[in-house]
């Protein structure tokens, strides 16, 4: 795993939860304060050098910023590195295509473009990989087993991976927003705080089982809630008019063209 940031991290910890070995992960991480937090935390290797790390790995993980891929690459290029055991390199970048992998790394390199979400820090997260062009279906069947141990995986043409970025990668940035704004409303009524972070929670926990489970579609079963004449009717009116379904087609396009945009210029 290189870069032990906040998704490295929730890949990490997720994988060890659903019953990876310790002595199978090593982490990259340059920033010392943090390797020594992860080393503590999660009982794994951590080091701040690249060839120590992906010599002997089967699987070469990519978890830092859009910006610092090019400085990973180059080391990766530099590591003397045992040419007769392939590996498969997974990137969880936004925005980076697996071209600029490719054409950086020894030919033929299979690269597996994935589009994870937080989430697979508690096992329920939706990861969306894409393969690149020298693929095979044995490097994603092992990218799916990776990935399935903290949640779902969906396979994509890398054509859609922005549009996903924008509906999974970033998606539950937007819940927690929704979550935070009730929080402050409920308070703004009079509740304590602690009783409408609970009802949110549990809201929001239940309203996702019915969506998954029920079989019945979301404008259903909002329908379900909205008696006639009465309070749904009146609080759906109103984020209506503050331009909520708007917002969401315009949120997402803007998600779809950063990734895109992070993909050319990396910044
Ligand atoms: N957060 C999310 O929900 C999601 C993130 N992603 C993608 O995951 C990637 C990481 O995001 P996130 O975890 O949020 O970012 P963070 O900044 O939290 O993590 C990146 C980590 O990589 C480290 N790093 C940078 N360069 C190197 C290097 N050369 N060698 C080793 N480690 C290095 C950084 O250290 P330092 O801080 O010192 O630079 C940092 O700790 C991004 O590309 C993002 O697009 C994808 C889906 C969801
Ligand atoms: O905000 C970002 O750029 C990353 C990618 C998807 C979620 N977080």
């Amino acid at each position: 795993m290189i870069g032990g940031g906040r998704i490295g991290e929730a890949l990490v910890s997720g994988l060890l939860q659903s019953g990876f070995a310790t002595k199978d992960l090593v982490v990259v991480e340059k920033f010392p304060a943090r390797t020594e937090e992860l080393a503590t935390e999660y009982s794994i290797r951590v080091t701040d050098s690249i060839a120590d790390a992906a010599e002997g790995a089967d699987v070469l993980v990519i978890a830092v910023k859009p910006g610092d891929v090019d400085v990973v690459l180059a080391d990766l290029g530099k590591a003397d590195l045992d040419s007769d055991r392939e590996k498969l390199l997974m990137s969880l970048v936004a925005g980076v295509p697996t071209s600029r992998y490719e054409n950086k790394l020894p030919a033929g390199s299979p690269v597996v473009r994935v589009m994870p979400n937080t989430p697979m820090l508690v096992g329920e997260g939706a990861s969306v990989i894409a393969a690149g062009r020298h693929v095979k279906p044995d490097h994603l069947a092992l990218a799916r087993e990776i990935l399935e141990s903290v949640g779902t995986v969906t396979v994509v043409p890398e054509s859609q991976i922005d549009a996903v970025t924008a509906v999974s990668g970033s998606g539950p940035a937007y819940f927690f927003l929704v979550a935070e704004a009730m929080i402050d409303a409920g308070v703004a009524l009079g509740l304590t705080r602690a009783t409408t972070t609970e009802l949110v929670v549990q809201t929001m926990t239940g309203s996702a089982a019915m969506l998954a489970r029920s079989g019945e579609n979301a404008a259903d079963l909002r329908a379900a809630v909205t008696s006639p004449g009465g309070t749904t009717a009146a609080a759906i009116r109103e984020l209506e008019r503050g331009g909520v379904r708007t917002a969401f087609y315009e949120a997402l396009a803007a998600a779809r063209d950063r990734s895109a945009a992070l993909g050319s210029s990396g910044d």
